[in-house]
């Protein structure tokens, strides 16, 4: 199996803080990677890594065998920051088609792309409003849509379905998991333990550090319990 994401170790402080201690990571191509740990822990600053936005104290990430950063990986990284990055005196449409021309997507392939994503997160019927009349969930939807825009190889997702509503985030699942089958390689950062249960792969990140990692199966049998839920508590508490 090819490796998508390559981190090796990789060190990040901020002056004396130290907020990525030695991580080590390979997501294999192909695999929904599950990101989990308690809040601040770092699983952010991991990932604005991996897509370019912020550079390791010490190591290198690689992607597709690309040394990070790399301008052209950009085409090729679909990434859905925490924080919504998106024009709120432009329109849904608007804003899809503004991030589907940095992409230099052809006007008929921009306007496949711009249908398929607004549908997937259920906006079609919302594209004509501005963004800043938008609900805090239909701008978490409208900027997983945007990750989807240019159609990209790797999907990386800081908390995709936060104050998403339970019916909508099954439907993102299922075409996270579709995506999945057309060979995407899917990095997702979660609180939700169900969450957690439906990724190929997880590492469990505590203070800037990997815990554990493995299959969910894997790390339930490693602390021999049944939940994830108890996993995490039990890996990812606070130190004692
Ligand atoms: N630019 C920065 N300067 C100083 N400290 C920072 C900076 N960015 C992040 N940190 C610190 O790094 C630590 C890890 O933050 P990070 O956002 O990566 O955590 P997280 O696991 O993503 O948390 P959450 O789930 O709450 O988003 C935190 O203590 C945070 O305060």
């Amino acid at each position: 199996m090819a490796s998508t994401i390559v981190i090796k170790d990789v060190s990040k402080s901020y002056g004396k803080k130290i907020v990525l201690n030695q991580i080590n990571l390979t997501v294999e191509s192909g695999q929904i990677f599950g990101l989990i740990g308690p809040s601040g822990s770092g699983k952010t600053t991991l990932v604005k890594m991996i897509v370019g936005m912020n550079r390791p104290s010490h190591g290198d990430v690689h992607v597709l065998n690309t040394l990070v950063p790399n301008l052209n990986l950009m085409q090729k990284i679909g990434y859905m920051a925490q924080a919504d990055a998106l024009y709120g005196d432009l329109t849904g449409e608007e804003n899809l088609r503004f991030f589907a021309s940095l992409f230099k997507l052809k006007k008929e392939e921009q306007k496949v792309r711009i249908n398929y994503a607004a549908n997937l997160v259920n906006l079609t019927a919302h594209l004509k409003k501005k963004v800043q009349d938008y609900s805090g969930g239909m701008k978490r939807r409208l900027s997983l849509a945007v990750a989807l825009i240019q159609d990209p190889q790797i999907l990386i997702l800081d908390e995709p379905t936060v104050g998403i509503d339970p019916e909508l985030r099954q439907s993102i699942w299922t075409e996270i998991r579709r995506l999945k089958t057309t060979g995407k390689t899917i990095l997702i950062t979660t609180h939700v333990m169900d969450e957690a249960d439906k990724c190929d792969r997880l590492a469990m990140v505590r203070d800037g550090e990997i815990l554990a990692s493995g299959t969910p199966a894997e790390l339930k049998e490693q602390y021999n319990i049944t939940s994830l839920e108890e996993v995490f508590l039990k890996a990812g508490g606070k130190k004692g």
